[in-house]
């Protein structure tokens, strides 16, 4: 099967030029001006772009005593529709669960999915069969691994199994991941809140301030540093935080941090609505910041301490957030975001010269290809690439409303938010699923990604401490005093 995009203008992370594209059998086989043949689309007024990669997504996740409400199959519609061609979903075994067998629960789960889809890994405890299954993990080409420094008594590991599992994964090859809040300091804040009568969705925010994330940033760097290990720190949303890693970067550590669209675009005023539903389904952790903190996550992107843009996609519905009346730590934590973050970045990123179109595909697309060592057969518009593309049209505009979305939820945190940079065309390993808005994805045509271990960084690392280890001085002259 056969199809060409004619007429585009071809944006990627690096170059903007006029071509087209063929695509045969699900990858790019041509590019170049005047081809023709096949089905062909057309791209006129619009950017051909790797389509977008979302690193950080929890479809139909076991979380606080129930599931999220988008399964691989809506999750990835409602990626598809939006522009994103891929997710990377977190594998969470349970206590004593050994990876493998989660792993397993989790392709179980996929074989839905829209579009193509890979893993990462919870370290959600610790021990001998943990750190012999991560192994098996990286063969099967589960290579990056998550550490939650929150979610006391739940998902939460401590300092020193965290650096346990970090020198396990820079022997691998691998890139630990980190959630980067103080769990015990949240818990704390939490347990003073609600004893003092703040039991409303606000408090969430009161419960983890800049304070809690910054100081587990700097920690998680400092722990990957001694460990010798990349580290990726997910849902970077404050100052305190980004300093961290700006600081990190500057002084050489390989360190990425990740924004997510929410914290970007909506500010913690969210939290104050008079009406509990609305404060309640934005609730998230770390939850959203002040205006100042999102300036400083936009001059992230910019300045590029800032790396990837995710979402976090994790969706409950009203119901499921009405856990939590009369107690603000039991509404479930996440937001959803799958099918906006590409317009949503677009407006708010592209439209108003916070980013070149180039840094817009870097930071949806091509970075976290390039850092989970899956470029260029996703990231790229190459030949030989996958044929994951969105055709962008900078013109075309919509309202976001709950009412037309993908996604299995009852409102969406982005309602009435008027966007541009919406798909004309998006294609899933040459399959086109999205026109102009008209959805026509194929259950279970999504495959699993597996990626290689990526062992030059770390071996780099790992020379650097060998080099710099601690060593015994030789010294003559010295009487030596036995035991
Ligand atoms: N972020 C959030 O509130 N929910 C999803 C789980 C996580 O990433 O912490
Ligand atoms: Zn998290
Ligand atoms: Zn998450």
């Amino acid at each position: 099967m056969t199809t060409t995009i004619r007429n585009g203008t071809i944006v990627t992370a690096d170059l903007t030029y006029q071509a087209d594209v063929q695509i045969e059998n699900g990858v790019i086989t041509a590019i170049g001006p005047g081809l023709k043949g096949g089905r062909e689309l057309d791209a006129t007024g619009c950017y051909i772009m790797p389509g977008g990669i979302d690193p950080h997504t929890h479809l139909e996740m076991p979380f606080m005593g129930t599931y999220s409400a988008d399964d691989f199959e809506s999750g990835t519609r409602a990626a598809l529709s939006g522009g994103t061609t891929m997710v990377v979903d977190f594998i969470l075994p349970g206590q004593g669960q050994g990876l493998m067998d989660a792993a397993k629960a989790w392709h179980n789960k996929s074989g839905r999915a829209n579009c193509d889809y890979s893993y990462h890994m919870a370290i959600t405890w610790w021990g001998q069969k943990v750190w012999e299954d991560m192994e098996d993990s990286v063969k099967a080409g589960i290579t990056s691994f998550k550490h939650f420094m929150a979610y006391k008594g739940a998902l939460m590991v401590n300092d020193d199994e965290m650096f346990s599992s970090f020198r396990r994964v820079g022997d691998l090859g691998g890139v630990a991941l980190v959630h980067a809040e103080n769990g015990d300091l949240v818990a704390e804040l939490t347990a003073k809140l609600l004893a003092e009568g703040n039991t409303g969705p606000e408090a969430h925010g009161y419960s983890r301030p800049p304070q809690v994330e910054g100081e587990a940033t700097n920690r998680a760097i400092m722990i990957a540093d001694m460990a010798g290990v990349p580290l990726y720190v997910v849902h970077t949303s404050c100052e305190e935080a980004h300093e961290a890693i700006r600081r990190a970067r500057q002084a050489g550590k390989r360190v990425w941090g990740e924004p997510l669209i929410q914290h970007l675009t909506l500010d913690e005023s969210e939290y104050f609505h008079p009406d509990w539903d609305h404060a309640a389904r934005r609730v998230m952790s770390p939850p959203f910041r002040s205006k100042d903190h999102q300036a400083s996550l936009w001059a992230g992107l910019q300045s590029g301490s800032l790396s990837c843009v995710a979402t976090d996609h994790c969706a409950f519905t009203t119901e499921q957030k009405r856990f939590g009346l009369g107690n603000f730590s039991k509404i479930p934590n996440g937001t959803g975001g799958l099918e906006d973050r590409l317009p949503m970045l677009w407006t708010h990123g592209v439209e108003t010269g916070r980013l070149t179109m180039n840094e817009f595909v870097a930071v949806t697309s091509t970075n976290i290809a390039k850092i989970l060592n899956m470029y260029p057969k996703k990231g790229a518009v190459l030949v030989g690439a996958d044929a994951d593309l969105v055709v962008l049209d900078p013109k075309a505009s919509k309202v976001i409303t709950a009412a037309g979305q993908q996604s299995a939820i009852d409102y969406n945190v982005f309602e009435g938010k008027e966007v541009r940079g919406l798909p004309r065309y998006t294609l899933t390993r040459g399959q086109v699923a999205v026109t102009e808005g008209k959805v026509t994805t194929e259950e279970g045509h999504g495959r699993f990604v597996g990626r290689e271990a990526r062992p030059a960084v770390n071996r780099a690392l790992s020379t650097w401490k060998e080099l710099t280890a601690p060593r015994p001085v030789q010294r003559t002259g010295v009487p030596v005093t036995g035991v």
